[in-house]
Formats: C-alpha cells, structure tokens, sequence
C-alpha cells in the first residue's frame, strides 16, 4: 500500500447562471410586466471530513474539480436552477493549504466538520427585479457573479497505532515488509523510503496498523535529509518503534540522534511510549550481540528487543510488546473523560 501524504488540488466554484430579460405576454393584455426571472446560484465546493479514508490516493487521480454554473432565468417569474455543490471527501487529519503550501484554510480534525473552499457565484436579477414607478418596462438584466477559483494544498499527516523511527538503513521497510503484506522499497542505501507506508499487523486475533517513516538524520527537525515533514508522521502514531541498526559502530550514539531530533521537534514526540530494538541481529556473533545489547540498553535506558527481520527473530516478541503499548495508550486516553461525565466529589 503506498501513502500519498500530499496533493495539489484546483477547484472553482460554479458561475451564477444569468438573470432574463422577458415580458408577460398573455391573450388580452396589452402591456404585460417584466417577469424575467433571477439567475440560479453557482455550485459551491466543499471539503467534508469523513470516516474510513486514510489517504489522499484519490487525489492522485483527480485534481481538478469544477462545479456547474447556475442555471439561467426564465420567462414568467422562472429562476434558474441552483447547480450542485461538489463535496470533496478526505480523511481526519488533513490539512487543507493555499497554494503557498503555508497558509492553512481549515484542519480538517473531526468526522462530518465541513468548511465551504469557494463558493458559487450568486445568480444575476432578472428585469422583474427593475421594475420600478418610473421604468415599467426595464430591459435590464444582471449577468450571475463569476465562480471563485484556487490552487489549494491537501496534506495529511499519518494515523497509524505505531510508527517506526530510526536512521535511514536501519530495516524499518523490511521489518514492515515481513510483519504485513505492504512492498515497500527495501535497498541497501540511506532513503530508500520516500514516503510513509502503512501495513496492517496482525498479532493472535488482533489488528494494528504499522506506519513505515523515511529516515530520520541530525537536524532532521530543521529540514534535513528528507525534512521535518515526516517528523509531523510521527505525530499521528500512538507509540513508536524505533530501531538501531546492529552493525553501527556505536548503537548508543545511534539511539540518541534520533531521539534527540525527536525532540527537538517537539509536539511531545518524545513523550511517546516506544519500544526499542537491536535490529539486523543476525549479523552479529555472540560476542558482538552482548556487547551492542549493553551499549543500547545504557542509551536508552530499557531493555531493547533483539530483532532480526531476515530470520525472523523476536519479530513476534516486538509486535506483541508493541500490541501491549498501544492497549496501555488507550487505557491512558480513555482516563480523558469528559468534564460533564465526571462525578462531582464530595466529602
Ligand atoms: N541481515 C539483515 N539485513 C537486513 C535486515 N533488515 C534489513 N536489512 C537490510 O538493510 C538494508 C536497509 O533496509 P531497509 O528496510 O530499506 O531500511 P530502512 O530503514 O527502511 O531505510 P530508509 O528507507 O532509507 O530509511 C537492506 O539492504 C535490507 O536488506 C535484517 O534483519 N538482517
Ligand atoms: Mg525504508
């Protein structure tokens, strides 16, 4: 499954259709009234938070969206037909931009929130509307205001349960590769991820999703490497996976980099519970297994996992510990009860 974290949109609202210019004209009267009716209002676009979307794919595919124009008015009175309004439907957690990429219009934060992005031009009056003591007989018309039109950002930010970190290289994409069905792109160089993937983990009868984030480098928080963008993932993720490749010459320097440009980043990254692990064991001797085990476990100051994706060792254990991380961070959520469903205390 591949994850668009981004699409560049145009939209324009629909023109109001044009007031007409008509005049009564019935068997024995002579000199009907204007009846020229009014112009239909444009087609609105709207942008809608539903449920059951976590990516912005469709927009892959579609990035052009044009409402319909009003319809004109008519002869006796008729107005023109209102035109349909366009919906556009992304998931929670998108971020809607102007064109600048910087601007934000709405966050979109909650199922059924609705923001209107432009909204269709008004209908013109038609000559009944003219009609006045002086001018019985306006031949005047208004033409329907034009629709609005905008280049405008989607973006989202991932939602996943738990969302792997580490250095570039260190097997994230691989152990997503052999804990759920997701391809990604697995090579032996630095930023093989360019894109943050989701893979659906199955552990007994239980299911979580596994986000997949490029790698992280120094100064990631500012821009380096492939940005801060993908720190804004990590965001959305429950807790955190986060792996040290074995064959670096010091795990515990490893460690701590990517600790430290999560939090430098901030948002409470590194406040998220994480689960820790020795990855690529199965390159290591004995002896090296030990030493690199102590040398991570006194970085982080818990027990790392020692993990290999090619042999599939602890591959369980770590879903298992991860499976149990999520559970305790929802208990943790579910103590957010709110205010009006607390029992008042008394005495
Ligand atoms: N021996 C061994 N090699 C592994 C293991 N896991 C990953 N590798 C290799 O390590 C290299 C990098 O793996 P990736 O999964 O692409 O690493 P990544 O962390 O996703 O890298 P970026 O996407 O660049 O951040 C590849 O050549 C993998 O085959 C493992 O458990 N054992
Ligand atoms: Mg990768």
């Amino acid at each position: 499954m591949r994850f668009l974290d981004q699409a560049k949109i145009y939209i324009r609202s629909g023109d109001g259709g044009a007031g007409c210019v008509s005049f009564r004209r019935e068997k024995f009267i002579e000199f009907g009234g204007p009846d020229g009716g009014d112009g239909g209002r444009g087609g609105d676009v709207w942008a809608e938070c539903v449920d059951g979307l976590n990516t912005l794919v469709d927009y892959r595919y579609q990035q052009h969206f044009k409402a319909k124009a009003g319809g004109h008015g008519m002869g006796r009175q008729r107005a023109g037909g209102k035109a349909a309004d366009i919906v556009l439907k992304v998931p929670v957690g998108t971020e809607i931009l102007e064109e600048d990429g910087e601007t934000l219009v709405a966050d979109m934060t909650e199922i059924g929130q609705r923001v209107l992005l432009a909204e269709g031009g008004n209908g013109g009056f038609g000559n009944a509307h003219f009609k006045s003591p002086t001018n019985q007989a306006p031949r005047r018309a208004n033409p329907g205001l034009e629709g609005r039109e905008r280049w405008l950002w989607l973006r989202l930010k991932l939602i996943a349960d738990a969302g792997l970190v580490g250095l570039p290289n260190a097997g994230k994409s691989t152990f997503l590769a052999t804990v759920t069905s997701a391809k990604p792109k697995i090579a032996d160089y630095p930023f093989t991820t360019l894109h943050p993937g989701l893979g659906v983990v199955r552990v007994d009868t239980r299911e979580f999703v596994l986000a997949d984030i490029p790698g992280l480098i120094e100064g990631a928080h500012e821009g380096h490497g492939l940005g801060d963008r993908f720190l804004g993932h990590v965001e959305r993720c429950r807790v955190l996976l986060h792996l040290v490749d074995a064959n670096e010459a010091d795990v515990g320097k490893t460690y701590k980099v990517v600790r430290k440009e999560l939090k430098l980043y901030g948002n409470g990254l590194d406040e998220k519970p994480e689960i820790v692990a020795l990855s690529k064991a199965d390159t290591l001797s004995e002896e090296e297994r030990v030493e690199k085990l102590a040398a991570l476990k006194k970085a982080a100051r818990k027990t790392p996992i020692v993990l290999s994706s090619a042999t599939r060792e602890n591959t369980d254990k770590v879903l298992k510990a991860l499976l149990r991380a999520i559970d305790n961070a929802d208990a943790e959520l579910d103590l957010d009860v709110p205010a009006d469903k607390i029992q008042p205390w008394r005495p």
